[in-house]
């Protein structure tokens, strides 16, 4: 299978070793499943100081990354990443659809991407308007670049790619992609500190043990998240568990 290739675009080049040196999005680089190379915009400047960003017209605070250099990045990044077909360019931006594994999804099934981010008070908007395909949000706080948010969604992406995750590790199984909340998890020793693990995790009786955490997961997600559970289709079971977990609730 051909690898998915995803170009970013960052005057902080460096940060993104934190996907290709590291766990499961590390491992899918050294194998072959993804190809990530990022386009710093400083590579494309022609003063002496690489000037990227300049003061905003209409006055106010901080600076606009300059049109240009974004320009010519974006269009080698989208080059690299759309050499098999097109590319789909993402800006992450607070202005941005609110990601979800829904979005996750949605993305990983597009193919090759680039990612701009942006620093300072954000991009020249004639990019967003010129290159920009889709602005997606990883959350509504604000961060000092889109590097970050960038990582956030090639790792989530990364999940998905067949073969990425371990063999004994299954992105289906991930609760959220059944849109639950995930249960509690325990390890060695049986006894911490004078907790036990709960007995149904020692039974040994896969059954009991797949029902517990899903409705260990039902009931977080009930107390911690019920929009999610309203969005939900529930099937027979989900349903019957709910009722058991209200039930007691009642009791
Ligand atoms: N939230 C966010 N989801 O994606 N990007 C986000 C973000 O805060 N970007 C910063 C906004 C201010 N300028 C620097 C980048």
């Amino acid at each position: 299978m051909r690898a998915k290739r995803i170009a970013l675009v960052s005057i902080f080049p460096e940060m993104f070793a934190a996907l290709t040196d590291y766990g499961i999005t590390g491992r899918a680089v050294k194998e072959g499943l993804l190809e990530v190379r990022c386009w710093n915009p400083r590579d494309f400047t022609s003063d002496r100081h690489r000037t990227v960003d300049d003061r905003p017209y209409g006055g106010g605070p901080g600076m606009v990354m300059l049109p240009e250099p974004l320009y010519q990045a974006l269009g080698e990044a989208r080059a690299w990443a759309g050499e098999m077909g097109l590319a789909r360019t993402i800006y992450l931006s607070p202005q941005g659809r609110p990601l979800d594994q829904a979005g996750v999804e949605q993305l990983s099934e597009a193919g090759n991407l680039v990612l701009l981010a942006g620093r300072y008070e954000g991009v020249d908007e004639r990019i967003v308007d010129m290159l920009v395909d889709e602005e997606w949000s990883i959350g509504d706080y604000v961060l000092s670049g889109g590097e970050l948010a960038a990582m956030v969604v090639v790792d989530a992406i990364t999940r998905l790619i067949p073969g990425a995750l371990g063999h004994d590790q299954s992105a289906v199984e991930d609760s959220f992609a059944r849109g639950l909340l995930d249960c509690p998890h325990y390890t060695r020793p049986e006894e911490y500190r004078g907790r036990a693990v709960p007995d149904v995790l020692l039974s040994g009786n896969h059954e009991r043990i797949r029902r517990w955490r899903l409705k260990q997961a039902l009931t977080r997600t009930q107390q911690r998240r019920p929009d999610l559970l309203e969005r939900l289709e529930l099937d027979r079971e989900q349903k019957q568990l709910l009722e058991e977990i209200q039930q007691e609730w009642k009791s």
